[in-house]
């Protein structure tokens, strides 16, 4: 059994890889993890090597092999359109990599609703088609009540998309509206076969959604990490 770890600015998501079925790991405990015979780490990290250190001393496995997948120029089917294919996020080339693995010969919209949002193009021969990085749904609100006097916000989010009657309806309901508004004027530019959607803030995103052909799939970054195995 392997572990995969995704490493991202705001957390840490992980899953298991037992005979070539990936499932989600929603507790990642030290004490759940040494009951596992695990034969390796396999992670992809768009975080601060401070943050992975931590990490990797937290969760007790340092006996094990640990490796690191970085994004590449062209690999498993997935060419990158970056002239620094180093430079693309691990997150969003493994996206990509997941979306060929599940939908191969596909042209799909990969959305990551994470820390930020990333929006990606995918030909169905495999080449990236470029993309778009927007601040997230927490980022953005956390923006504007920092460089404000007035505006506030409550812990729970609960944007929609009707105008807003109060401050903190106003400013969760208008960034709800932006990402969308850049997740449909992206779709509008360029429609593809299937909207890929993935990420924390997935949920929030995916009853705007329903009319386009959307494939929520929280576990495609894993999906494509999992063909680094054995690398
Ligand atoms: N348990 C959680 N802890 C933190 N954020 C969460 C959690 N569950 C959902 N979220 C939402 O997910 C978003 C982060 O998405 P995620 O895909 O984990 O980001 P990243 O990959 O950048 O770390 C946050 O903005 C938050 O709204
Ligand atoms: C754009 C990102 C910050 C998204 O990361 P996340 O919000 O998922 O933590 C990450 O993919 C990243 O650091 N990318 C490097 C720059 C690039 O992709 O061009
Ligand atoms: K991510």
């Amino acid at each position: 059994m392997y572990l995969l770890l995704d490493i991202g600015n705001t957390r840490e998501k992980a899953a298991l890889v037992k005979q070539g079925k990936v499932t989600a790991l929603p507790q990642l405990a030290p004490e759940n993890l040494a009951k596992l015979s695990l034969k390796a780490i396999y992670y992809a990290s768009v975080a601060s090597q401070e943050k992975v250190a931590v990490i990797k001393q937290l969760l007790g496995l340092e006996h094990l092999p640990w490796r690191q997948v970085h994004a590449e120029a062209r690999a498993y089917g997935v060419s990158s359109i970056y002239q620094q294919p180093q430079t693309l996020g691990v997150d969003r080339w493994l996206a990509m990599l997941g979306s060929q693995l599940l939908f191969p010969a596909s042209r799909v919209m990969i959305v990551d609703a994470g820390t930020a949002v990333t929006i990606d193009w995918l030909g169905e021969d495999g080449q990236h088609n470029g993309g778009w990085i927007i601040p997230g749904l927490k980022m953005q609100q956390h923006a504007v009540v920092k460089n404000t006097a007035k505006v506030f916000n409550s812990e729970m989010f609960n944007g929609r998309l009707e105008p807003g009657e109060d401050t903190v309806t106003c400013l969760q309901n208008g960034c709800l509206a932006s990402v969308l508004g850049a997740i449909r004027l992206g779709w509008q530019q360029n429609p593809c076969q299937k909207l890929l959607l993935t990420g924390g803030d997935s949920k929030f995103l995916k009853p705007y959604l329903t009319d386009l052909p959307l494939i929520v799939e929280p576990l495609l970054i894993f999906h494509g990490l999992s063909r680094y195995i054995d690398m």
